[in-house]
């Protein structure tokens, strides 16, 4: 039997009902309840049990009680008097277990015996209801914060109804493992086990509990090795999530649950304890897709046409044009009546999809099915055919192609009239990133949409300083030459924040390609009067200062409207154009040696530039 999924009711927002709602629609078996949720909930207790019984949701737990443990007289008595209390409420819900978190209080003795015997009181008190007690270690417990103290204290109370509640956080966050709990907690002891991730941060593990945590997959803690190590114990109860979150705390509750659905079942797969199929091989961009109409394919035809791509082909049944330049392929998609005309009518022009080259797109839409990610079915016109797709957790369409045999065609150009190619194709090696920028919220979800279906490595977070506030980025990438760096801005004048707010929604904010000589690209492109974006002459100075590049060199760069960059690896040459109509805008890179990044370095130069461009001073 596959262990019951949870989820604790403060992960999601809203009212008791809306909370209980989104996990049961989600497929959630069980619910941990907080107390909070309860006592601002009008009905009574029996009646919050009885909703979540009429949804099928068990309550896994009731939680938390706290700062019970090893107080000195008259608290203590007082303690066991509130323990009662909250055991009656506990019988009306349904509940059957109350989770107690260590002591954080001034006034707690250091006295583990102390301890262990009321919580042994407590235990037996509880056993003559039916009830049972789990004790957690809080990271910032007063005398208590290591799983292994915790579990010295339930075994020396050594009561039947006393266990131990283990959670990620609180073992992960101090640096700590579960090495040894195979050999020391025997599974009928482990009554518990709740899961959360969180992003690395330096600050006190309370603010970083409170504010940050978030779903496995999300953060940078090794989740499933604490996983495994828990299932290599022998426990089979069920898994929890329980995550204290600024920004969950205001996302619609049902895509936050579905999320935490999927993070437990990529986790599962990641801990060994399931298996899904397979992820993708991952080979690259196939095509990017912009949604337009007959005036705004025009425009911009033209405005790709000088960076020299070229039209390559017609759609064989629809109003959608294949535009190429060297091995980066762009799609022009004004079909009336379509997903793209869907996008283009609510937002003007924009990216309405990317494709992705997998090894097996079959086998990738059942992982996806399998992560509960929506998969989304074009209409197909005469002849035609089907590219899966799957919807990101934006709208975005995410075509899933199949890299071809080596040698052919790929099979997505079938649908295409190829035009035979008139002068030189150019030499764009391919895509070599496609940006996002993301409304606010959405970060988290991305994150574990992207690792969890493509297997993406994410890169530590990173901040960038817009003139008008901070974007936040994250990098996702794979072996196959994926790389989706991803922007978010709490603040509407950031340029992120702009496109996100300013165009009814996110979506990609620019699109990079990979050229193999970027100052021949860019001066092509400067012949061709693209409009590249304008760097200050300060920019180069500073570049001369910083890497020791000769003044030959930074000239060559500033006469192309370059940025450089460099690593530990190679060489990054990188320039932009002007936005769109005032929307995404393009890139040209070249990567020497084995540069991993997107020139972060130079963002801050590129954002006032385009501030600059945008307001014209
Ligand atoms: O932040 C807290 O106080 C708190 C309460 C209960 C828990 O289970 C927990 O992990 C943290
Ligand atoms: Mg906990």
């Amino acid at each position: 039997m596959a262990p019951k999924r949870s989820i604790a009711t403060v992960c999601l927002s809203g009212t008791l009902p809306d909370k209980l709602e989104a996990a049961a629609s989600a497929g959630f078996d069980e619910v941990e309840i907080f107390e909070n949720d309860l006592l601002t909930f009008e009905g009574s207790a029996a009646e919050a049990g009885r909703l979540a019984a009429d949804l099928g949701l068990g309550i896994s737990l009731f939680q938390p009680f706290r700062d019970f443990e090893a107080m000195p007289d008259p608290q203590r008595a007082r303690n066991l008097d509130r323990a009662e209390r909250k055991f009656d409420t506990m019988q009306a819900l349904g509940a059957e277990m109350i989770l107690v978190c260590s002591n954080t209080q001034a006034a707690a003795l250091p006295e583990p015996e102390r301890a262990a015997a009321d919580l042994r009181e407590m235990a037996e008190r509880a056993a003559r209801r039916g009830l049972r007690v789990g004790y957690e270690a809080l990271a910032w417990g007063r005398h208590v914060n290591r799983w292994r103290q915790a579990w010295d204290i339930v075994r020396q109370a050594d009561h039947p109804a006393l266990g131990l509640i283990l959670d990620s956080f609180h073992t992960l966050a101090l640096g700590d493992d579960l090495a040894g709990l195979s050999a020391t907690v025997p599974a009928e002891k482990l009554f518990f086990v709740q899961l959360a991730d969180a992003p690395r941060l330096s600050m006190d593990p309370l603010s970083w509990s409170r504010h940050f945590r978030s779903f496995p997959g999300q953060g940078e803690l090794p989740v499933p090795a604490f996983l495994r190590e828990v299932l290599a114990a022998g426990y089979a109860g069920p898994l929890s999530l329980e995550v204290f979150n600024d920004e969950f705390r205001t996302a619609p509750a049902r895509r936050i649950a579905r999320d935490g659905h999927r993070s437990l079942i990529w986790l599962d797969e990641q801990a060994g304890a399931a298996s899904l199929p397979a992820l993708p091989r991952l080979d690259g961009v196939a095509f990017i897709e912009f949604a337009v109409d007959e005036a705004a394919r025009a425009q911009l035809a033209d405005f790709i046409a000088r960076l020299g791509f070229r039209r390559a082909g017609l759609h064989r049944s629809k109003a959608v044009e294949l535009w190429r330049q060297g091995g980066a392929n762009i799609v022009l998609n004004a079909e009336p009546d379509s997903a793209a005309s869907e996008r283009f009518e609510m937002v003007g022009p924009c990216v309405c999809a990317m494709a992705l080259r997998v090894d097996d797109a079959a086998r990738t839409v059942a992982r996806a099915e399998a992560l509960l990610c929506p998969v989304w079915h074009e209409r197909i016109g005469e002849g035609e055919r089907r590219i899966p797709a799957l919807r990101a957790p934006d709208g975005t369409l995410i075509y899933l192609v199949q890299a071809p045999e080596e040698g052919g065609a790929p099979h997505w150009e079938a649908d295409f009239h190829l035009e035979p190619s008139k002068g030189a194709s150019g030499d764009f090696l391919g895509i070599d990133h496609v940006a996002q920028a993301l409304a606010p919220g959405l970060m988290d979800s991305f994150a574990l949409f992207y690792r969890a279906v493509f297997g993406l490595t994410a890169a530590a977070p990173w901040d960038l300083p817009d003139p008008y506030g901070l974007v936040h980025s994250r990098a996702f990438t794979s072996e196959g030459g994926v790389r989706l760096p991803l922007n978010v801005s709490e603040s509407s004048r950031t340029g992120t924040g702009r496109f996100v707010t300013a165009f009814a929604g996110a979506g990609v904010h620019h699109v990079a390609f990979a050229s193999p000589d970027a100052a021949a690209s860019a001066a092509a492109a400067i012949g061709a009067r693209a409009p590249l974006l304008d760097i200050p002459s300060n920019y180069y100075e500073d570049l001369e200062a910083r890497f020791g590049l000769e003044g030959m060199m930074t000239e060559a760069l500033k006469a192309r409207q370059l940025l450089f960059d460099r690593d530990e690896a190679g060489d990054f040459l990188h320039a932009y154009t002007h936005a769109f109509d005032d929307r995404f805008f393009f890139e040209i890179v070249e990567r020497r040696g084995g540069y991993a990044g997107f020139g972060a370095a130079n963002a801050a130069v590129r954002m006032a530039a385009q501030r600059r461009q945008r307001t014209g001073h």
